[in-house]
């Protein structure tokens, strides 16, 4: 036989009920034991009626609306199905608590009677709707046998076994139909199984009757691997483990009432989440094994946490101090939800339910007055607001790392761990947090754990050349991504007016004009919030600006979680311990900082001496064109153009800096010699580097950008003599950045045509790295060193590396 178990969600009106009723049917001719719930939200109102009536105060007419909406349902199926209900005693009800009233007192027993009403409501509902020739009326009170807790009593399996196997011989049926959530003493007095405890009795009968299954209907396919009313993309988890999913419903998942599992795990009977909505679909199974191979099963979390600590000088080595805290907590009911011990024994500290909180705190010292007068105990500690996080899954045991994922993913979520625990089972780790940080942390530990889609999310500031391009890669690169399963989304986008951030991702096809319509400029907090809001974890700043302002907040940046990703250069060439403090946030942050295209544009410059000076290997001297728009430009000045025309022409092209004198003054190449200056170890500032400019300090002065251009051709004729003089001896002018003997210059040169510089043209880089492991032959890289798709593209890598560590 099966036992049915209908929530009070499936059985909230009319409509519901005769769902339910179908339900039942489609058992077809096979028996079946099945257990309903109150109506929904009957229970709470009772509660509340009882709660008024015991202060005295008016309850009258909330107690007919609630026998309105009963009798009304009443009719409906005693007209639907021309059977009577077998109604229970309303006005026995109202009596009880017309007396609770008078006394102001409502003992529990009368408590127990009150609020267990709803479910013998539904039952008489359910009999006359399948028919007393097919449905039994199976009184509770004579098959549950509890303990004396009127309000939370706890089954006597035994004892009940006998009973129930007495009640369904004597009462030959098909459908035996018994309220849920009631049992009786051994005096016969009702007793009720603490709330929601119809999921308990389903199991208790589900044990002593040895069903096929417990089936519990409720409103959501299953388990989930995570509260899905808090994160969309949780799963249902198919199969779960007796212990997975007691670890899950006693750290705060809701589908099921911790105490369910217990009788179906003592006696074998797989238990079935199913929903009553959708009855076709698979539940959730819960067995002896779990299966699956996954190590994680589900994250569930509990908040509304009080943490307590007991320390002082008498607890150590003392033995029976555990013993004595926990028994003044049990003497006083009071349930202790996770407990740790400091290793040297100082302390004990343990979670409560925040409701709990006086009890235990008075427990505690009237338990420790004396130990606590002689300073031998110190003041109980008390921490509120807490909630703890949960991972589960029986095949934790056998993967390593996990407890160090998890708490890297709550690190991520910037949430400070207050206290762990693992059961010696491995079946569950949990971490004790802030009550308030409690959502961002199960957020970020569902998106690690179960997402396996791993998501970068994007942030552009400056959305010129190659702001502009990178935004055209994003959007044309979507599939790629979505073909190596990777999520890049494309949150904001700043200029140095405008924000648009866009929660759903900015729009590729109309970026423009949505960041034009943008009102407000970009403030970091305003990041801040819209990635709190979000839930983002894997935030990104991409700097596609030459913004110093900008620069100078990276630290700010990293500090706040973001990644960062520049091709500004400016951060990396401000003073040194500047340079020294962003790489230091980021690896206390566990961010990236990632500027590949800061030298070199798209080639992979920095990777490759970060990865040879990383293994140990030192730089001798250094010698190339860093330049790709002074690359081009003295190409073109071979060919004949003349230095205006050829800086027109390398501007036009994208080659330059977004102000031209950057270039012409030798600042740019200057700024790029020193980041390789510094990656190999030298604590250089930018005034180290001797600059030769390619125009005269003074000419470039003062002017705006278009002045400037307009300028230009002033300087034509000297610079065509140096050329020419040059050619006279079969050279040719490069500008050459080097680094040796301790000297960094960047400066024209004249060389020889056979000289490997003299090919480097048309906007490419050449690098010749000599060092301890690279001579006397160079390492060498070479290739388009400017442009705004090589550099959009060293961005989009950098970006990408933001998922690796
Ligand atoms: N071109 C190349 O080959 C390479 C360039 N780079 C670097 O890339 C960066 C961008 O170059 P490029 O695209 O040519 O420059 P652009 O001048 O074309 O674009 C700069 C962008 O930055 C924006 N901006 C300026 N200040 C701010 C601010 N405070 N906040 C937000 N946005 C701001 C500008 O906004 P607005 O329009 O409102 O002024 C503009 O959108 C530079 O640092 C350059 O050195 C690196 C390697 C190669
Ligand atoms: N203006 C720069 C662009 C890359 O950094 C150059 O000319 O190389």
């Amino acid at each position: 036989m099966k036992v049915l178990k209908f929530g009070g969600s499936s059985l909230a009106d009319y409509g519901c009920l005769q769902r339910v009723r179908e339900l039942i049917l489609t058992q077809g001719s096979n028996e079946a034991l099945v257990v309903l719930s109150a109506p929904g939200g009957v229970t709470d109102k009772l509660v509340e009626l009882c709660e008024l009536a015991r202060q005295g105060q008016a309850y009258e007419a909330q107690w007919q609306a609630l026998t309105e909406r009963l009798n009304a349902l009443k009719s409906q199926v005693e007209a639907e199905f021309g059977e009577a209900a077998h109604w229970p005693d309303l006005a026995a009800l109202a009596d009880k608590l017309a007396g609770v009233k008078l006394l102001r007192q409502c003992p529990d027993a009368v408590q127990a009677y009150v609020i267990s009403f709803g479910e013998r409501v539904s039952v008489a509902l359910m009999v006359a709707m399948l028919g007393k020739d097919k449905a039994h009326y199976l009184d509770a009170t004579a098959c549950i046998a509890t303990n004396d807790a009127y309000l939370d009593a706890e089954a006597l399996l035994d004892e009940s076994r006998a009973r129930f196997s007495a009640q369904l011989q004597a009462h030959r049926a098909q459908f035996y139909i018994m309220p849920g959530f009631t049992g009786s003493n051994s005096a016969g007095e009702l007793t009720t199984l603490g709330r929601n405890g119809s999921d308990y009795s389903a199991a208790i009968a589900a044990a002593c009757i040895q069903a096929e299954v417990c089936q519990i209907w409720t409103d959501v396919d299953g388990v989930y691997s995570a509260d899905p009313r808090l994160i969309k993309k949780a799963t249902k988890v198919n199969r779960l483990s007796y212990k997975e999913a007691m670890e899950l419903s006693y750290f705060g998942a809701k589908v099921l009432h911790p105490k369910t599992i217990l009788p179906c795990a003592k006696t074998g009977v797989p238990c079935e989440i199913k929903n009553t909505h959708a009855p076709e679909l698979p539940g959730s199974v819960i067995a002896a094994q779990g299966g699956g191979d996954e190590p994680v099963k589900a994250l569930s979390s509990l908040d509304k946490l009080a943490m307590l600590t007991v320390s002082g000088p008498g607890m150590k080595g003392k033995v029976g101090m555990a013993a004595r805290v926990f028994s003044a907590l049990a003497k006083d009911n009071v349930s202790i939800v996770l407990i740790t011990q400091s290793s040297c024994e100082f302390s004990i500290s343990f979670c409560v339910h925040e409701q709990d909180l006086p009890l235990a705190l008075q427990a505690l010292q009237s338990a420790f007055e004396l130990e606590m007068q002689a300073q031998l105990i110190e003041p109980i500690e008390v921490r509120r607001s807490l909630a703890i996080v949960t991972l589960v899954g029986d095949n934790m045991k056998s993967h390593k790392g996990l407890a160090a994922k998890f708490f890297a993913s709550l690190a991520q979520a910037q949430v400070n761990i207050v206290a762990i625990a693992q059961d010696s089972t491995e079946s569950a780790i949990s971490a004790v947090i802030q009550g308030e940080l409690c959502q961002d942390a199960v957020k970020v530990c569902h998106e690690n754990f179960f997402t396996h889609v791993p998501s970068i999310d994007v942030f552009l500031l400056g959305c010129g050349l190659v702001g502009t391009e990178l935004v055209a890669q994003l959007q044309r690169q979507q599939s790629w991504l979505a073909e190596r399963n990777i999520k890049l989304n494309l949150y904001g986008v700043a200029n140095s007016k405008h924000c648009y951030l866009n929660e759903q991702g900015v729009p590729f096809e109309r970026w423009q004009e949505a960041l034009a319509d943008a009102s407000e400029g970009f403030k970091l907090t305003d990041l801040e919030a819209f990635v709190r809001r979000n839930h983002l974890i894997n935030p990104v700043i991409v700097d596609c600006s030459s913004s110093q302002q900008l620069a100078d907040q990276y630290r700010d940046f990293l500090a706040a979680g973001f990644h960062v990703v520049a091709a500004n250069k400016k951060a990396n060439t401000s003073d040194y311990d500047y340079y020294q403090a962003l790489k230091q946030v980021a690896q206390q942050k566990g961010r990236r900082f990632l500027y590949e295209t800061n030298v070199g544009a798209g080639l992979p410059v920095l990777d490759n001496l970060q990865l040879l000076f990383g293994a140990g290997d030192e730089l001798l001297s250094f010698s190339g064109i860093l330049s790709g728009s002074l690359s081009y430009i003295f190409g073109e000045l071979e060919d004949g153009l003349s230095l205006s025309e050829a800086t027109a022409k390398a501007k036009q092209s994208g080659f330059t800096e977004p102000d031209p004198r950057d270039d012409l003054s030798g600042t740019d190449v200057a700024r790029k010699l020193l980041i390789i200056a510094r990656e190999s170890g030298l604590a250089l500032e930018l005034s180290d580097i001797e600059v030769e400019p390619v125009v005269p300090e003074d000419f470039a002065a003062g002017s705006s950008v278009d002045e400037f251009m307009a300028r230009l051709h002033e300087q034509d004729g000297a610079f065509a003599d140096r050329i020419q003089s040059a050619a006279s001896e079969g050279k040719v002018l490069r500008y050459v950045a080097s680094i040796a003997d301790d000297r960094c210059r960047v400066g024209i040169e004249a060389v020889e045509r056979t000289h490997a510089l003299s090919d480097i043209r048309d906007g490419e880089n050449a690098l010749a790295i000599l060092s301890q492991y690279y001579q006397p032959k160079p390492f060498v890289i070479r290739g388009y060193g400017a442009g705004a798709e090589v550099t959009a593209a060293g961005v989009f890598a950098d970006i990408l590396k933001t998922l690796t560590r």
